[in-house]
């Protein structure tokens, strides 16, 4: 069975929200699913090689950029091999900031270059996910997640094949 992270940073609840509705999106029987917080005080992010697929959520501060434990998750994943990995990039922003959802499009380019297979689609709520917009634009990101994950090799597979 493929194992799925779904780690976010949301200081307000509501970037966990989406998490949470990822999360029912997810059939338990055919995937194992995790759901955390990015924790500021374990920063060994090895723990990340142990899934096959990825989604990760962020909110936005400070005119479009990273929040603070984003941004530390960020320094530290310079040490980590995420080909191969499938990720998905969600996350909440404010509409009011010229640059809404920036620190999403900020992670998209960031797994992109580790060279991990990101999913082109992205989840950019404004506030908390209540619109049906947003469960659609949820449920499309969790779709094609987990479409390409299905057609993707196991970690485990890939380990042998490295
Ligand atoms: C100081 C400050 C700066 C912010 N800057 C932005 C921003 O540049 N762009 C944006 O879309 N949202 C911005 N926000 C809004 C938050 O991203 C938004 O409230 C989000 O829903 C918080 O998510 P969370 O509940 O998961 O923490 C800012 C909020 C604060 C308090």
């Amino acid at each position: 069975m493929k194992k799925i992270l779904i780690l976010y940073a949301s200081s307000t609840g509501n970037t966990e929200e989406i998490a949470c509705l990822m999360r029912t999106y997810i059939n338990p029987k055919e995937f194992e699913v995790t759901r955390k917080n990015i924790e500021l005080d374990n920063m060994d992010l090895n723990f990340l090689l142990n899934y096959d697929g990825i989604l990760f959520g962020t909110y936005t501060y400070d005119d479009g950029d990273l929040p603070f434990e984003t941004a530390v998750f960020c320094d530290s994943l310079e040490n980590v091999d995420l080909s191969g990995k499938v990720i998905g990039v969600f996350g909440s922003g404010d509409a009011a900031y010229s640059q809404f959802c920036e620190a999403v499009d900020l992670m998209k380019e960031k797994f992109r270059h580790m060279n991990a297979t990101v999913i082109d689609h992205t989840v950019k709520v404004d506030l908390f996910p209540n619109l049906l917009e947003d469960l659609t634009s949820i449920k499309k990101l969790t779709d094609q997640f987990l479409k390409t994950l299905s057609n993707s090799i196991t970690t485990e597979l890939f380990k042998i094949k490295k």
